[in-house]
């Protein structure tokens, strides 16, 4: 990771079989840099579902426990769709420092999804480095998150249905 780093901040992680070294390596750097992590698993080789993951992590973070959650698979695809399907989630896929740097800056996004398979270690590394140093903007981006909350909104059942 680059010399700057920031406050240390609550986070979940996940992975796939796909994922698991890269994982592994983000916990390590994300520890030495302060930061408190919670490894949602898995951890060994044995074929797993990313939806179970990438749902546990997801819940750490709507939940509040959490405040921002990483996410690894072969792709980063299937996780970032499965996380995505929980109301509040903000996931995007990452290849690079500007794309962490944007969906931070514009989407307020709330989960890095990392690609295993596609994605060089150093390449991830410098990404979720750039993800968790970036603050949201806020102006006009809000006015497009309100658009993504009332849509989670529309789909989410009401407490007080039947
Ligand atoms: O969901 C994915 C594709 O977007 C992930 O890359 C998975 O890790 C991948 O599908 C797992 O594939 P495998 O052949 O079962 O290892």
């Amino acid at each position: 990771m680059v010399a700057h780093s920031p406050p240390s901040l609550s986070l979940a992680i996940g992975a796939d079989h796909a994922g698991v070294a890269v994982k592994a390596a983000l916990i390590e750097a994300l520890t030495a840099a302060g930061h408190r992590v919670t490894d949602c698993g898995t951890d060994g080789p044995a074929s797993v579902d990313y939806p179970d993951f990438a749902q546990a992590v997801a819940g750490q973070v709507t939940s509040g426990q959490v405040s921002l959650g990483v996410l690894v698979c072969g792709t980063g695809i299937g996780m970032c769709i499965a996380a995505n399907r929980l109301p509040g989630i903000r996931a995007a896929v990452l290849h690079s420092t500007t794309e962490a740097r944007l969906t931070r800056a514009h989407n307020d996004a709330n989960m890095a999804c990392f690609g295993a398979r596609t994605t060089g270690i150093e390449i991830i590394l410098d990404s979720l480095h750039a993800f968790l140093a970036t603050p949201y903007e806020g102006g006009r981006h809000d006015r497009r998150l309100r658009k993504l909350s009332a849509a989670d909104a529309a789909l989410t059942p009401s407490e007080a249905a039947p």
